[in-house]
Order: structure tokens, then sequence, then C-alpha cells
């Protein structure tokens, strides 16, 4: 296997009988602390030597270069592409896979997340899902590592999101608009404390709290069973499947959604993984496949200490816990936002949209992921 551009470096770890895999590693060396092509040769290669693992490395050199490469690159030579990143180039190459004519053909090839970066939400997840205790940092990446040699893989869900602008993106972890979302962009210039940015970020956005204004509907996962796609639904016009569940905007939400009263939010956070981040578990009873997108929204009218009462009851998972008259959960199958106003950004597994009126759906089961079972 030689190199394919200049940024491949060929690692072939045969000292055992070479397994057939051949895997692709996609490493962003600004991810998180700046770490991940350290940890990558002193934690990483040394398990895949170990396993006999065939394996190449792409270091990636800006944003987006990961996702060119994957969009149009020959995908036949590899089996499985390995992220060694946060979850942000895993979102890029996600997206890539999609742009793809073949993008079924491509989503059938397993992908592998091995945390390196500041959030690494589906690693955390991934490793509650095994039935592991709760590990950070180093320990977390071994587990992921040993997953990968494992070569266990199992289909995960995935949500289409489609913006008034004509925008569609694909997310495996969340969107959201309002607090959260503020302290995630707001937070990434602390990226080199790793996790500790979330803290950081919370803390300062307390102090700057806003109410965002808008219309939120949705269609209850209890509901959805009993009803037949919305007429008119969504067609894609680029590529990916087709929004069965969806109207478009000029139209209003099928009348068996449900629309919130209220319109005043402090944030609306949809996330479709047990783990908003290693240290933030907001759903632990979600799967890599529920058919679910879970639903947050807090009302206007919370004060700043329930609210931080709230995020840190959030790294146990025990929020809900609090009763807070003003949180609300939902699972749902499709949700539809539309703000009245564009105020701050949007987040699509932590990376910042425009605000503007999103909508979007569950696929159930659309790619295959590696994990501990
Ligand atoms: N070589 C590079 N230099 C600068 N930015 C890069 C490079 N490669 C990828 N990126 C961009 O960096 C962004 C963040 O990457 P990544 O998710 O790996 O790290 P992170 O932000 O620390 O982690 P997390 O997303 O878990 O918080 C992505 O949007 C990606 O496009």
């Amino acid at each position: 296997m030689g190199p394919v551009c200049g940024q491949y470096l060929v690692l072939s770890a045969q000292l055992r009988a070479p397994r057939p895999d051949a895997w692709l590693h996609l490493l962003n060396p600004q991810s998180g602390t700046g770490c991940a092509l350290q940890l990558f040769h002193s934690i990483v290669q040394p398990m895949l030597v170990e396993a006999g693992m065939t394996f190449t490395l792409f270091v990636t050199e800006k944003p987006n270069h990961a996702r060119e490469l994957v969009r149009a690159g020959d995908l036949s030579q590899w089996d499985t592409m390995v992220v060694l990143a946060g979850d942000g180039l895993l979102y890029e190459v996600l997206n890539g896979l999609m742009e793809r004519q073949d993008w079924q053909a491509a989503l059938q090839k397993p992908l592998c997340t091995l945390p390196a970066g500041s959030g690494n939400a589906l690693a955390a997840s991934i490793n509650h899902y095994a039935g592991n205790t709760h590990v950070l940092k180093e320990k977390l990446l071994i587990n992921c590592t040993y997953f990968l040699c494992k070569g266990l893989h199992a289909p995960m869900d995935l949500v289409s999101l489609s913006t008034a602008s004509g925008k569609r993106l694909f997310s495996f972890l969340s969107f959201g608009w309002g607090f959260i979302s503020d302290v995630d962009i707001a937070s990434e210039k602390y990226r080199k404390l790793g996790n500790a940015r979330f803290t950081v970020g919370t803390v300062q956005q307390l102090a700057a709290l806003r109410v965002y204004k808008g219309r939120l509907a949705y269609l209850p996962v209890e509901t959805s069973s009993s009803v037949v796609p919305a007429p008119g639904a969504l067609r894609s016009s680029h590529g990916g499947p087709e929004d069965s569940l969806l109207v478009p905007f000029d139209q209003p939400v099928p009348s068996h959604w449900t629309i919130v009263p209220e319109e005043e939010f402090i944030l609306i956070f949809a996330i479709y993984q047990s783990h908003l981040g290693a240290d933030f578990t907001m759903v632990p009873k979600a799967k890599l496949h529920d058919s679910s997108i879970h639903l947050f929204y807090l009302k206007a009218g919370v004060s700043r200490l329930v609210l931080l009462k709230l995020f840190l009851a959030m790294e146990k998972g025990t929020h809900l816990e609090l009763t807070c008259p003003q949180l609300h959960y939902i699972p749902v199958r499709a949700f539809r936002l539309e703000p009245f106003a564009a105020t701050g950004l949007m987040t699509v597994d932590g990376e910042p949209l425009a605000c503007e009126p999103v909508q979007g759906q569950v696929h159930d089961q659309l790619c295959r992921i590696i994990s501990g079972s």
C-alpha cells in the first residue's frame, strides 16, 4: 500500500499475521489540546501493531480537507474510516460521504471515532453503550481503540437537517440553539483547555444570559408510529434519503405534530446520543439506534442559579430528576424550529450554523460505527 497523496503516511503494522482489513485514519493535528498526533503514536499505533492491523494515516492540513478527500476519493481500498480527532472532524467526514453519488454504499463501511478533541461526545457515548465505566482522555481513547481492534460495528441513526435557505446537513450527535450552543461556540477559543473549555464557557454565558424567541414544533415518537408519512414529504435534491416526515417550510407542519405554545426559550437542544461531551450525560438511556431525537427545551423564566444546577446535574445525567418546571424533554422523530429573529448561532454536532428556520428528522440505522458490542 503506497502513499496516495502527499499527506498520507503509510504505517502498516504487520508484526503479527496481518488481517485483511485496511483502515484509513484521518487525524486532525489541531483537535482539542493539539496532541492528536502524539496520542496516535503513543497509544493508538502500539495497540494496532499489537493487534496486527494494516492502516494508513492521513493528517489533515485545514478545515474541510477530510471532507474533500472522502467526497471525491476512491474509497474502495478502505474497509473502515477512523477519525482520530473531535466530533467536528467526524461531522465533516459524514457530510463528505453524504455528498457522494454512491452515498448508500459508502455508508456501509464502518466509521470509527477515536477521541482526541475537546468534546468527544460520540466516543463517550459509545463507551457508555458498551457498559464501561465513565472515563476521560487517554483512558477513553484506549477503550475506543480496543473497540476498533475488536472490529465490532453496529448501525447508527443519523438526523438530516434542512434549512430554509436550502442547506441539507447530516448529523450524528446534536442540533441546538440558545444557551448550550452559545457555550459551545463561545468556548471554542479555549480549546487548548480540552473538556474544561465547557465549564469556562458555561460560567461566561450565565453572565450574559439571553432569551431566544421562535416557534418549535415536533412529531412525538409515540404519535409517529400510528401515522402515515406526511403528504407532500420533502424530496431531496441533494442526494441522501428522502425526508418522509417533513413538509416544505412554506407549508404548516402536519396536523398530528405538536406545536409548543411558548415562544421564549433559554435553549432548544436536540441530541441523539447519550453524551453531549465526555463529561455531559444528557440522555443516559439513549442508544446508537433508537429511532429518536431526544428533544429538550428550557422555557424563559428560569434563574441563573437553577440553570447552573441543571448544568452541574448534567455531568451525571440527573438534570431531569431536578424536575425544573421550565425544562421539557420529549423523544421525537422530527422537529421544526422557526426563529423570530436571527439571534446567536445554531450548532450542528458542535459546529456553527447561521440562525435560520431548521427542520430535521431521524433516519434509522443509516450508517455503521465501530462500537463495543
Ligand atoms: N489541520 C487542520 N487545521 C485546522 N483546523 C482543522 C484541521 N483539520 C480539521 N480542522 C477543523 O477543525 C474543526 C474541529 O475539529 P475537531 O472536531 O477535530 O476538534 P475539536 O473542536 O477540538 O473537538 P470537538 O469537535 O470534539 O469539540 C473541524 O471543524 C475541522 O474542520
